[in-house]
This record gives C-alpha cells, sequence and structure tokens, in this order.
C-alpha cells in the first residue's frame, strides 16, 4: 500500500492556479501586513501558495458554520458560535509557528469581522521540574512530555464556547514553561494550534487533539534541511543572548563555552531527541493531515498534497 495513494500531489506550478476567481486577490497592504510577521516570509510562497490555501480555507470554514448552524436545526437549538480549528503539525523547527502566524493574519485581512487567534501546544509542555520528577528531562518533545489530558480539556472548552479560556506558556529563551503566566483564547471565530503533537494519537487516550480538527496542515521537509534551520534558529537565540545576556536564560550557559563544541551540542540535541521525535512520532503522523506542505532548500514549497477523500 502507498502511503500517500489518499492524496493528489501537485506541482508549485499546478498548485497556484487554485485560486478562485471570485475571492479577493492580496494587495500591497496586504503584503506589508505579511512582511511585518516576519520579513524572512516568502511573498512568492504567500501569492503562489497561501493564497490558494485560504481559498481552500474559506470553502471548508463557510461549509463548517452552515453545518454547525443545520446541527444546532435540527436538535432544536439556538444556532451558536462554535470556533473552527485548523491544526498544524511538522518537524521541530520546520516553521509551524512561522506558517500559524501567517495564516492568521492572511485570514484577517479576509475576514475583518472575526476573532482569528493563533497559538502553540508547547506550552502544555510539563515544566522542568516536573519533567526531571518523572525522570523524562531528556524526552522534552516526545508524546510524553506533554499534559495531553489538558489540552484535550481546553480544546473541549474552547470549541464549547463558553468565555475566556487560559493556555499556560512555554519560554525557548528560557527552556521552561513560564510561571505563573497564562495566555488567552476569548471566543475566537478561528483558532490555529500548532505544535508537533496535533495529529498524534497517545496509546491511552479515548480522544485525540485532532478530534477537534476542522482542518488540518503537516509541514514536510527533507531532516537534513531541517536540522539546518534547527541549527540557525539556535545561532539566533545563541546572538541575541549574547547581545542582552541573562543568566535565567537557557543560552546563557553557552556564552562562555567555545562556540564550536556549543554548535556539536546544538547537533547532538537534533540527533539525539527533536530528530528522533521526527522520525517515531511526528513524520508517522503526516498523513492524517488534509494538505502536506512540501519544503525544499530556504523554506520555499515545491509541492502540495492534498486529501482526495
Ligand atoms: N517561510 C519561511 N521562510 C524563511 N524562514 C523561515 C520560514 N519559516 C520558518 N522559518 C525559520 O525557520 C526556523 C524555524 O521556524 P519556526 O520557529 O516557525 O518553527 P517551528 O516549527 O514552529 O518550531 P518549534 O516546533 O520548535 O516551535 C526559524 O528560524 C524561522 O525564522
Ligand atoms: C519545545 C519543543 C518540544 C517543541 O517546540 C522543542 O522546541 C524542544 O525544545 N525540543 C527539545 C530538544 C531541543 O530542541 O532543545
Amino acid at each position: 500500500m502507498q502511503d500517500f495513494m489518499n492524496y493528489n500531489e501537485y506541482s508549485r506550478q499546478q498548485w497556484s492556479q487554485f485560486r478562485g476567481a471570485d475571492f479577493h486577490d492580496i494587495g500591497t497592504t496586504d503584503l506589508d501586513h505579511v512582511r511585518s510577521v516576519d520579513d524572512q516570509i516568502s511573498l512568492k510562497d504567500v501569492q503562489e501558495i497561501y493564497l490558494p490555501l485560504r481559498h481552500l480555507l474559506h470553502l471548508y470554514f463557510k461549509n463548517y458554520q452552515a453545518l454547525s448552524k443545520q446541527k444546532a436545526q435540527f436538535l432544536g437549538k439556538q444556532p451558536q458560535k462554535v470556533p473552527f480549528i485548523i491544526g498544524i503539525s511538522g518537524s521541530v523547527a520546520v516553521g509551524k509557528s512561522t506558517t500559524a502566524r501567517l495564516l492568521k493574519v492572511m485570514l484577517e485581512r479576509a475576514y475583518p469581522q472575526y476573532c482569528i487567534e493563533q497559538m502553540t501546544t508547547d506550552g502544555f509542555l510539563y515544566s522542568t521540574k516536573e519533567l526531571e520528577q518523572r525522570h523524562i528531562l531528556n524526552d522534552k518533545g516526545f508524546p510524553w512530555s506533554y499534559d495531553n489530558e489538558k489540552i484535550l480539556t481546553f480544546l473541549e472548552q474552547v470549541k464549547a464556547n463558553q468565555g475566556p479560556v487560559s493556555y499556560p506558556i512555554y519560554s525557548h529563551e528560557s527552556y521552561d514553561i513560564v510561571p505563573n503566566q497564562v495566555q488567552w483564547v476569548d471566543h475566537p471565530d478561528i483558532l490555529i494550534l500548532e505544535g508537533i503533537n496535533v495529529l498524534q494519537s497517545p496509546q491511552n487516550q479515548k480522544l485525540y487533539v485532532s478530534d477537534y480538527f476542522d482542518f488540518s496542515i503537516y509541514i514536510d521537509a527533507d531532516p537534513k534541511l531541517i536540522e539546518e534551520w534547527f541549527i540557525h534558529r539556535f545561532q539566533g537565540f545563541l546572538a541575541a543572548e549574547k547581545d542582552q545576556p541573562n543568566p535565567q536564560n537557557y543560552y546563557y550557559q553557552f556564552l562562555n563555552q567555545p562556540y564550536e563544541e556549543v554548535m556539536q551540542l546544538a547537533h547532538q540535541v537534533w540527533h539525539d531527541v527533536d530528530y528522533r521525535n521526527l522520525v517515531e512520532y511526528i513524520a508517522p503522523t503526516m498523513n492524517r493531515a488534509d494538505v502536506i506542505l512540501h519544503k525544499t532548500h530556504q523554506h520555499m514549497i515545491d509541492k502540495v498534497l492534498f486529501k482526495k477523500y
């Protein structure tokens, strides 16, 4: 059995044609907004990949709203807003949060009347203290390093749309959960949730995170390239720490170590933790996604796979 027999594969050129004649294009002001998200994002990607993707999301979203309304009518209830949830998965450092931020901006431009929120599951990792107590400090990112119950309860509350719902925050700089701080999701129309674990189905759970998704995206790339992006981001964190040293930060400990050694350590972390996690637990969830974005050098998307059924 072919792994991707339930997908159609489109080249970048083919995919770029699926923009929809009646859905408005993206103008210079929109592109400026996109640039403000991350000036590394290729505007060509926005035009050729993300505009068709937004058009597709529009179709799913409108159908979802219509179905939610009809379901309420069927039950003899007043129709209520039910947030539409988009999941984004893929390896550590493949660009999930960058894509999530970009989609948020693009959807906000398309629907100024709607509230669109974006967040990561990183905040549901156990704190360093708790990982230590569980003797899984070196397993950060693996399915058992997250409080999966807490993610499910959170999503249930968001879908129920009963009020603002809080979630914990993770800091890459301190390499830990930020103590005594939360963020809020407040009655969103659309929630974009990204994380390495969002398409996973941990064995002892009856309910999965993806049960709450109305659309899902997986970002795929050659692990050799992802390793480069991981190292590049690590170097960025290190440089930021050098500019403004803070003894509380994870990267502070590396400032007085020989650069070569630190880079060796970064590669080792990638190999022993993030790459292993990718191969064993993340990549196997790829064909649960509705759309797979395949990246090549410089984060360029060269092909898109779209689920047939
Ligand atoms: N489209 C893009 N163009 C250029 N650079 C990008 C793009 N997407 C991501 N990057 C860069 O790649 C690195 C990883 O991206 P990002 O932090 O979004 O990954 P992630 O998948 O969310 O990682 P994590 O799971 O660790 O949070 C960052 O340095 C980011 O700036
Ligand atoms: C926070 C996660 C798990 C996911 O974003 C990841 O960035 C991480 O910290 N992994 C642990 C190994 C490491 O990259 O340092």
